[in-house]
């Protein structure tokens, strides 16, 4: 866990959700934003309403240069125009330095952390909408995956969703930040 800008009161700060390709954060986010009330934003669907197009054709016809400059932009004035909202950042959002400080500056990050074991359960549901694992063997994706958890791990809470329903960890989580709100 890191130290927060206390700036903006603590039930004022943005909720977002980070981690993996699959960990759960759109599932998730959409059950915790209902549950505590609070406007649902999830990057990648905000970005394909807006460019009219999925993110596989967005990664086919611009390239990934020109979609994480998209996803820099949409997600730096988020955290800084927004208060209040769960946020769901796509899978390499965190990645981005700008980004990153961002996020961990202006809201309160969870990292939603998956065991590969569990990842590869879920990876015939993923591949088909997920551009950056359609290039990849199996042991590139694990490196990746690897990779990133050191990044992921720079956030407020972990959450491990390896063992449970996305209700229940919604659930856990909005007992949590329910909690940490009376607290305040
Ligand atoms: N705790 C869970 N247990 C079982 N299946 C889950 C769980 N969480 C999510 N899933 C399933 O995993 C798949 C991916 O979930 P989701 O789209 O929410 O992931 P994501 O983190 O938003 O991925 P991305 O980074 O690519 O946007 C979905 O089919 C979802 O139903
Ligand atoms: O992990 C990633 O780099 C990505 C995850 C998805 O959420 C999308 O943002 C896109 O497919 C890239
Ligand atoms: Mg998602």
């Amino acid at each position: 866990m890191i130290a927060m800008n206390t700036e903006i009161p603590l039930s004022e700060k943005n909720i977002i959700l980070i981690g993996f390709m699959g960990a759960g954060k759109t599932t998730i986010g959409q059950l915790l934003a209902n549950k505590l009330d609070r406007p649902f934003l999830d990057a990648d669907q905000e970005i394909e309403q807006k460019y009219g197009m999925p993110v596989t054709e967005i990664f086919k016809c611009m390239g990934e240069p020109a979609f994480r400059q998209i996803e820099k932009d949409y997600l730096t004035k988020l955290c800084h125009n927004s208060r209040s909202k769960v946020v769901s950042l796509g899978g390499g959002s965190f990645m981005q330095d700008e980004i990153r400080q961002a996020c961990l500056s202006s809201g309160i990050v969870y990292h939603l952390d998956l065991q590969w074991e569990e990842w590869l359960k879920r990876f015939e549901a993923l591949i088909g909408t997920r551009p950056l694992l359609q290039s990849k063997s199996l042991e590139e994706i694990e490196e990746l995956f690897n990779s990133r958890k050191i990044v992921y791990a720079d956030n407020h809470y972990t959450i491990a969703v390896d063992a449970q329903n996305p209700e229940q960890i919604a659930e856990a989580m909005a007992q949590q930040i329910r909690v940490s709100w009376q607290q305040e």
